[in-house]
């Protein structure tokens, strides 16, 4: 029997004086991870939503799984006063002393407490953590308030060895054995996630874009339920379409097939989605309420990314232009979408066969917006305002490329649906819009060396609204 099922019998919440000796720390290191959401502002404490010991604490090696609340009080100019914090997932190890290998994932000494002198580390980078994860998933285990399920049709080994994902993510991700990835959800909301909710969904419906879920981990904390992590099957060898349209040129090769080719995947998706799941259609009254939400997000945007300021009348027009057509009579269809497609989020196997991965959302929009069925043109202008992005970090330049990879999309695109999505300019457009200025919000807090990119596509797309 596995360490974690054995322990789930006698798991409790740690102790208040552990998560009290631990609240300095945090303080000081969870602002700084990749995967925090509240960058700005700072952190006045901490409160905790759940805590389960997935290994005793008492041990050589422990484990904790914490789900920790950080409070940031907002100031009446950032809009609001009850926010009540973003919680977060986290796995913390706690040993004597931390072997030199496991030196990146410190994150401090306990100075107080009944653990006085330990150190406590994240525990991620750690095989044995790790292992009791997917051993905890395998077997199904019950432990506290974490609940982990699995499809039976996926044999799941014993014996993978798993490494920590190091990229940029906005999650945390383990790799086991080339086999598996499991996706760990950082910034947790309770509800269903459309990151497990879609991939099962469009595996149930024989989609081979996504990779199926082979497991999934959960926390039941009163009447909610939180989504904490998925477990997929790992596309061994593939490359991401990012990395890809990074190399074409350097390489001599075009892009266009590709870009065809994920045109293609995403229609396939787009179509199963539409099939398995309301669609809805959106007249006057609801495209009003969607532009109203993009000329928030932009005066949003503009109050916090001063640059963006001379931009905003010119990118106010792009929306305005689509409020018109929709005043006009104009309708449009809205179903489940991606919501967050980016060339990132394509995986291309060593075979050529293009997958869709990570369907959470945007994750800064609340889970029940990034569940409401939207017109397919927001997951294109996303691969739109991506493709300018390989672009603009081509070196030398690539003038056109963007263009050529937009035209060579939506024709892929066009070939599953019969209908090229730039039949629709006005509402791309404004999607268009809309995802940069949310990725100058973006990468203002998260990669402010990247901020030129979006600004440059708000001025060429503000002066092609005027
Ligand atoms: N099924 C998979 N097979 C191979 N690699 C994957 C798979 N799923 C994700 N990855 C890799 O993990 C990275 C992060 O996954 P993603 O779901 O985008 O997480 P995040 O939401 O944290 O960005 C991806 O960029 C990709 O390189
Ligand atoms: O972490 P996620 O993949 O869910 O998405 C967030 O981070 C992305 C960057 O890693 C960000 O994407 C932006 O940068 C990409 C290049 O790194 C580019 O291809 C995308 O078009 C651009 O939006 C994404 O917006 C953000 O939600």
């Amino acid at each position: 029997m596995s360490e974690a099922a054995t322990h789930s019998s006698t798991a409790h919440v740690a102790r208040p004086e552990l998560l009290a000796s631990l609240d300095p720390l945090l303080r000081e290191w969870l602002p700084r991870q990749r995967w925090f959401a509240g960058k700005g502002r700072p952190v006045a404490g901490f409160s905790l939503v759940g805590a389960v010991e997935l290994l005793p604490l008492t041990a050589h090696l422990g484990l904790l799984h914490l789900l920790v609340r950080a409070h940031q009080p907002l100031t009446p100019a950032q809009g609001a006063t009850a926010h009540p914090g973003d919680c977060y997932q986290l796995l913390i190890g706690v040993r004597e002393a931390l072997p030199p290998r496991l030196a990146p994932a410190l994150i401090g000494h306990l100075e107080e407490g009944p653990l006085a002198g330990r150190t406590v580390y994240e525990a991620l980078y750690d095989p044995r953590p790790a292992g009791v994860l997917l051993e905890a998933l395998r077997t199904r285990a019950r432990i506290g308030e974490l609940r982990f399920e699995r499809d039976r049709r996926h044999a799941i080994r014993d014996d993978l060895v798993p490494r920590l994902v190091t990229s940029e993510q906005s999650n945390s991700s383990i790799v086991y054995g080339d086999t598996f990835i499991l996706k760990l959800l950082r910034r947790i909301v309770p509800g269903i996630n459309p990151d497990l909710e879609l991939p099962l969904m469009l595996s149930r419906e024989s989609c081979p874009r996504v990779p199926a879920p082979a497991a999934w981990m959960m926390a039941d904390l009163g009447d909610e339920s939180y989504v904490l992590g998925v477990l997929q099957p790992f596309v061994r060898g593939a490359a991401d379409g990012w990395e890809l349209a990074l190399r074409a040129p350097a390489k001599g090769e075009g892009f266009d097939g590709e870009a065809r080719a994920l045109g293609r995947a995403t229609a396939e998706v787009h179509t199963v989605l539409a099939r398995a799941l309301p669609t809805v259609t959106l007249g006057h009254a609801q495209m009003e309420l969607l532009v109203d939400g993009m000329t928030e997000r932009l005066e949003a945007a503009a109050q916090a990314v001063p640059a963006l300021r001379p931009y905003a009348p010119g990118l106010r027009t792009a929306f305005g232009a689509l409020a018109d057509l929709a005043a006009s009579g104009h309708t449009w269809t809205a179903q489940r979408i991606h919501g967050d497609l980016h060339l990132g989020q394509c995986l291309r196997s060593p075979s050529g066969e293009w997958s869709l991965i990570d369907f959470e959302g945007e994750p800064s929009k609340p889970l029940t917006e990034r569940r409401l069925p939207q017109p397919p043109a927001r997951d294109i202008a996303g691969m739109f305002r991506s493709f300018d992005y390989a672009a603009h970090s081509h070196s030398p330049p690539t003038p056109g490329w963007a263009d050529a990879c937009r035209a060579a999309y939506c024709a892929g695109y066009a070939e599953v649906v019969g209908r090229d999505p730039r039949a629709d300019p006005v509402l791309l457009r404004a999607y268009e819009t809309d995802k940069a200025v949310y990725e100058v919000l973006y990468e203002a807090r998260h990669r402010p060396d990247w901020l030129s990119v979006p600004l440059a596509a708000t001025r060429r797309l503000a002066a092609a609204s005027a």
